[in-house]
């Protein structure tokens, strides 16, 4: 289960985002690198020391800053009494005074096998946010012998080989099993490979100043708890919000009754359900909370009058009638909208309907519908997901959420937000209308797009994990617990018990 500080600000930065807020740090507030390093490897070395507290830690130690990191964390250990033995992957040592006088035996890259098998635990210092493409001989060398021991590995900031911007892995990587990154995780420590090869991600602060600007920022719990209106003891069921969805073709009567499920989970004061006639005995004898309205004869504008947001798309049709119809809803009403599945299909095939709408608008794409919006292939939504979301919201004015791992919320002019809550289980068809509908429910209570999108995610994942039903998960799982994940902010901190962790994920399985 992932579990956070009670930070509501945890930044995602690529490899120069963090060497930038490293300098200007230092820069505006003159703390020394080497004060910034020694707190990182001390944090690294805590962590380490809680994890594998027993038998000889072997170091693989690079020649930048990565391996400087590794070299103070050797000497802490050791300082704590710990048996410790270096590898040197590059043809020099960093600064040997970072050692304060410390006797560390070191090895050579040739002798890393033998040096890891003689050790319980390997810490991977050999490379961080300034290496670039694959990793050379030695440090390929030095990053077979890891993962051939079988020994647990502890990355330094990240695995050595995986670009910690772009979660890829162009040749060698270190698999870890746990990765302590400095300051904020790095974005491609949450995409994959890199988030498979991280194992579990302990972010740890380590004195940094606060970070300005549009940077991405992690769904925090704290941040999503705080974006919660507050349910007025008097409410009623009209300014709980009334949402109406258009879900399901005629004999998909269970994508109307899911997303419908989602919304009255997640608090809406009211669900109308707007389906073709064939369905209605389904989804009044699943959903009875919900209302009923006969697509086939529905007025467009009439169906949204009283709406507090609406949302369109799922398993609707891709027909002609149907886009009809989605012209018709888009340009009904003035509330806010939601676009998933078939609508977005629906809008690739016809991007003017934008143009023809005025009104709030979120799409919640996966990445085959974001390859149709953006005529681009999957592989290449998958390859840069952040670039992919950013120009979604940009050619369609509105914000979006792109579904993947991790999903993320973009909106032109504020900072991309990152979902890490949930887990594999919620990869069953359905799960994507349930969340529309817990959107569609935070729209209704007049929560922005984004920050609807955004705490939906959060609270669906959230969900998931409550639910606890690994891989069998069904959707309606997730709706039954939803309200478990709305009422009850986690208490912050990890079961490292250590002062100072941001996020402890984890390892993707
Ligand atoms: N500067 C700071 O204030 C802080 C930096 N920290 C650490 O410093 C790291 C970044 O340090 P650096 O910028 O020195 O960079 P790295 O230590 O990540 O890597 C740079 C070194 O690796 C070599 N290298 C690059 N690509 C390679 C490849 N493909 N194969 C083999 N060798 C390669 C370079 O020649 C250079 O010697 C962070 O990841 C973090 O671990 C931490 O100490 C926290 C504070
Ligand atoms: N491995 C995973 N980890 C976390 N969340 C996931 C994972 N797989 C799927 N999800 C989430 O589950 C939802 C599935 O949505 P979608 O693909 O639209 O499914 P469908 O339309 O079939 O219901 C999305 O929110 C997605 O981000
Ligand atoms: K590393």
């Amino acid at each position: 289960m992932s579990r956070f500080s009670g930070s509501t600000d945890v930044p995602v930065l690529t490899a120069d985002e963090m060497r930038a807020w490293d300098s200007s740090t230092i820069r505006r507030t003159g703390i020394p690198e080497r004060v910034l390093m020694e707190t990182a490897a001390r944090a690294a070395a805590s962590v380490v020391d809680r994890l594998y507290p027993h038998g000889r830690v072997a170091v693989a130690v690079g020649s930048g800053n990565n391996g400087g990191d590794a070299l103070v964390l050797a000497r802490t250990l050791a300082a704590w009494g710990r048996d410790v033995i270096a590898v040197q992957a590059g043809s020099r040592m960093p600064d040997e005074a970072l050692l304060h006088g410390w006797r560390i035996p070191v090895v050579p890259a040739e002798g890393a096998a033998e040096a890891f098998g003689g050790a319980a635990t390997i810490v991977d210092g050999l490379l961080g946010t300034g290496a670039t493409g694959a990793p050379r001989e030695a440090y390929a060398l030095v990053i077979r012998a890891m993962n051939d021991s079988a020994r647990p590995v502890v990355a330094l900031d990240g695995p050595s080989g995986v670009d910690l911007t772009t979660g890829a892995a162009p040749g060698e990587a270190v698999r870890a099993a746990v990765t302590v990154t400095f300051g904020a995780p790095k974005r491609g420590l949450l995409l994959f490979p890199g988030r498979g090869l991280a194992g579990r991600i302990v972010a740890v602060e380590v004195g940094f100043a606060p970070r300005e600007g549009d940077a991405a920022r992690l769904i925090t719990p704290a941040w999503a708890h705080q974006l919660l209106p507050a349910v007025p003891p008097d409410a009623h069921k009209g300014r709980m919000g009334r949402v109406v969805i258009v879900a399901g073709r005629a004999g998909m009567a269970g994508a109307c009754v899911l997303a419908g499920t989602g919304a009255l989970r997640a608090g809406a004061g009211m669900a109308v359900l707007v389906t073709p006639e064939a369905n209605r005995v389904i989804v009044q004898s699943a959903l009875p909370e919900a209302l009923y309205t006969d697509r086939d004869t529905a007025d467009a504008m009439e169906v949204q009058r009283g709406a507090a947001a609406v949302v369109a798309g799922p398993a609707m049709g891709t027909d002609d009638d149907s886009l009809a119809f989605l012209d018709a809803i888009a340009r009904g009403s003035d509330v806010p909208l939601l676009l998933d599945a078939d609508a977005l299909t629906l809008l690739a095939r016809d991007p003017g309907l934008r143009e023809r709408m005025d009104r709030p608008l979120l799409l919640t794409p996966h990445p085959g519908e974001a390859g149709r919006l953006l005529s681009s292939s999957i592989k290449e939504i998958t390859a840069d997901p952040f670039a992919a979301a950013a120009a979604l919201a940009e050619r369609f004015r509105c914000a979006v959420l792109l579904k993947g791992t991790p999903s993320l919320v973009a909106e032109t002019g504020r900072g991309t937000r990152v979902n890490v809550a949930g887990h594999a289980g919620l990869a069953t068809g359905g799960n994507g209308d349930v969340l529309g509908g817990v959107i569609g429910a935070l729209l209704a209570r007049g929560m922005e797009p984004a920050d609807a999108a955004a705490a939906g995610l959060y609270f669906s994942g959230r969900a998931a994990e409550l639910a606890g039903r690994g891989r069998g998960l069904l959707p309606t799982d997730v709706a039954d617990v939803l309200p478990d994940a709305l009422l009850k902010v986690p208490v912050p901190g990890s079961s490292l018990n250590l002062p100072g962790i941001l996020l402890d994920l984890p390892a993707a399985v």
